[in-house]
């Protein structure tokens, strides 16, 4: 078969005339066969969009191209929106994205976000994410994707952060202009401009009242998943209702990020999904609806303004009639629930019982599928995105990518190549030097400030450059696994790390991660397995509705993980000796961020 459609691209690749008749009459016979041969369904995408290379045969061709289906996938994530079709076949077809800082630098951010003078208070704007859907569905219009043949979309944000819609706007959802971009249409329906985003640490009086209202933190986690936490949202939204208290009463909705980015396409307010209603300190996650309890001691009406929780994989509606006039979309095309990007990120990946996904993006994050949850008072439990009975258990590690990067500038010239040559060049153990690397506030453990010790424990100043950025990474790995063991995670011989976010891209960083977990680690094609997954969760989707079918099954046919790294010999030996050592420094830089913050 490989070679017939060797043969065939090779032809239809040149350009031809209408008087090429043999051309059109090839044509013919190429299209029966993709269509009715299954051994076609793999190439079948490739050779269509080779035959439209050729203007003759793309006339020719346009309402065989229309026999594809797609689905797409947004995510709205701190630093970036990006977007993934995928084919019927599960194979992505287009990705592309756009970076807040350099394709709207209007809106001023670094890295997606503003820190406020207090250093804690971190928000991004919010018509800057609506900008960016104009931005990159103008560009997904021009890449020539037949918008009219996506079946389903859905998508993903960043977790935690909150949008504010002011009241009267719901009317003016239901009756976008297709004349017009969405920024200019929505500039003046949001009572707050400045989303409060996940990096936010400014709302502990907010979580010592929440915590205390409920009967304390390990009460609040049995209910919520989670015990107070400044970013999660309830706790964000009772900061705004007591800073003010006027801004609050003329909110009529509070979104997610990922339910607002579902309310733009469906042209009203979508509900929030289970899966990411698990960040905000205010779900039950056992019975799926919102505490009272919560809710009441947050702020008043909470209730009405954050509408009904649904399921992850349900379907909300059809594409607002905006997008069918302004884009191409069709009628028909659905919007399956919006969803936080770690869990999207688990159906990217495609977990499995006994895998542990790492994401290695803005935030790091670590997750595991789980059956039993028990909350507690470290780490998230979320409800599954994809087995509505089942729960994911995640921790989330803020200092992740941009304190690489300022390491990166500081000690590799900001080159990615010359941080991985010193990596590599430096010896797994580091001598018995240790690293801490907390620009912000860290989550796990809450500890600010960079801290060195050596192989004495004995505090440092300084490293030199190759010791600091293996400080750094094995520093990063050491503490995921020490508190992904006190979660009560067993590495077992058959535990495989899924790999994944922008620095999964570099072998040497992942190479440091499966020394220090002494584990395989695998990677998929793209490292933006959140977006992917949300391209997934659309057609999953539409297959709930029809059937119910496990997400497993409705995704056999896409592409499975490849090995990346595997430990090095004795590495196993080295950080066994190295953790313990690491969990008691850790304990000594906790100890003294209390201090220091009581101070
Ligand atoms: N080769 C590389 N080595 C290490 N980190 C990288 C590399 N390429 C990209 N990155 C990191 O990936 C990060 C973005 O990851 P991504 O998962 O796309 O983030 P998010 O989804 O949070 O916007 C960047 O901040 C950058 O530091
Ligand atoms: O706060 C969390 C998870 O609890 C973060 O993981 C955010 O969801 C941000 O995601 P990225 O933009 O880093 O992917």
């Amino acid at each position: 078969m490989g070679g017939r459609v060797w043969e065939i691209c090779l032809f239809l690749n040149k350009p031809c005339t209408p008087s090429e008749q043999q051309c059109v009459g090839l044509v013919r016979v190429t299209i029966s066969w993709l269509l009715i041969d299954p051994r076609a369904r793999g190439v079948r995408h490739t050779v269509l969009q080779l035959l439209t290379t050729c203007s003759v045969c793309a006339t020719f061709l346009c309402p065989t191209m229309d026999s594809e289906s797609y689905y797409l996938g947004f995510d709205f994530s701190t630093q970036q929106l990006k977007v993934i079709a995928i084919n019927e076949d599960l194979q992505v077809v287009h990705e592309d994205n756009l970076q807040f800082d350099r394709d709207l630098p209007e809106f001023g951010t670094q890295g997606g976000i503003h820190t406020h003078r207090d250093k804690l208070t971190v928000t991004s704007p919010v018509l800057m994410w609506v900008k960016a859907l104009d931005m990159i569905l103008d560009r997904l219009k021009s890449s020539g994707l037949n918008l009219g043949r996506v079946r389903a979309l859905s998508g993903t944000g960043q977790q935690h952060g909150s949008v504010y819609w002011k009241k009267g706007t719901r009317d003016q959802l239901q009756h976008l202009n297709a004349a017009l971009p969405l920024h200019s249409l929505l500039e003046a329906c949001f009572s707050i401009m400045d989303s409060p985003i996940w990096m936010d640490s400014s709302t502990s009086t907010e979580c010592r009242h929440l915590e205390e209202a409920v009967g304390g933190a390990q009460e609040l986690a049995n209910i919520t998943g989670s015990r107070a936490y400044e970013r999660f949202t309830g706790n964000q939204i009772a900061k705004v209702f007591h800073q003010n208290a006027e801004v609050y009463s003329q909110t009529e909705r509070i979104s997610l990020v990922s339910s607002f980015a579902a309310s733009l396409f469906l042209g009203d307010y979508a509900p929030i999904d289970y899966s990411d209603g698990s960040g905000m300190n205010l779900l039950n996650i056992r019975e799926k609806i919102w505490s009272e309890m919560c809710l009441d001691a947050c702020a008043p009406n909470l209730k009405e303004k954050l509408g009904s929780v649904v399921p992850s994989s349900s379907v909300l509606g059809s594409v607002s009639s905006y997008y069918v006039h302004r884009y191409g979309f069709s009628r028909e095309c659905k919007i399956v629930a919006f969803t936080g990007d770690n869990p999207a990120s688990l159906a990217g990946m495609r977990l499995q019982r006994d895998d542990i996904a790492v994401s290695l993006g803005t935030s790091d994050t670590l997750f595991l599928w789980i059956q039993d949850p028990t909350p507690a008072l470290e780490g998230h439990i979320f409800c599954n995105p994809v087995q509505h009975q089942d729960y994911m258990a995640l921790l989330c590690f803020k200092n992740g990518s941009l304190m690489r990067e300022k390491i990166r500038d500081d000690c590799s010239s900001g080159s990615w190549e010359v941080f991985s040559q010193v990596l590599t060049s430096t010896h797994p153990g580091n001598n018995g030097n240790i690293g801490f690397y907390f620009d912000a506030m860290e989550i796990t453990p809450q500890a600010i400030g960079v801290h060195r010790f050596n192989s004495d424990s004995q505090k440092f100043s300084e490293f030199p450059k190759d010791v600091e950025i293996r400080a750094l990474i094995e520093g990063q790995f050491m503490a995921k696994r020490i508190h992904a063991e006190r979660l009560g995670y067993k590495i077992m011989p058959q535990t495989r790390i899924l790999a994944t976010g922008g620095a999964s891209r570099n072998q040497d960083i992942l190479q440091v991660l499966s020394d220090v977990f002494n584990a395989p680690v695998y990677t998929i094609a793209t490292a933006n397995s959140a977006c992917l997954g949300s391209a997934y969760q659309a057609a999953h989707g539409l297959t709930v509705e029809t059937s119910v079918s496990p997400f497993a099954e409705s995704l056999k046919s896409s592409e499975g993980h490849q090995l990346a790294v595997t430990p090095r010999p004795g590495a196993d030996k080295i950080y066994g000796a190295l953790l313990k050592r690491y969990a008691e420094c850790e304990n000594a830089v906790v100890r003294g961020s209390q201090s220091r913050c009581r101070n």
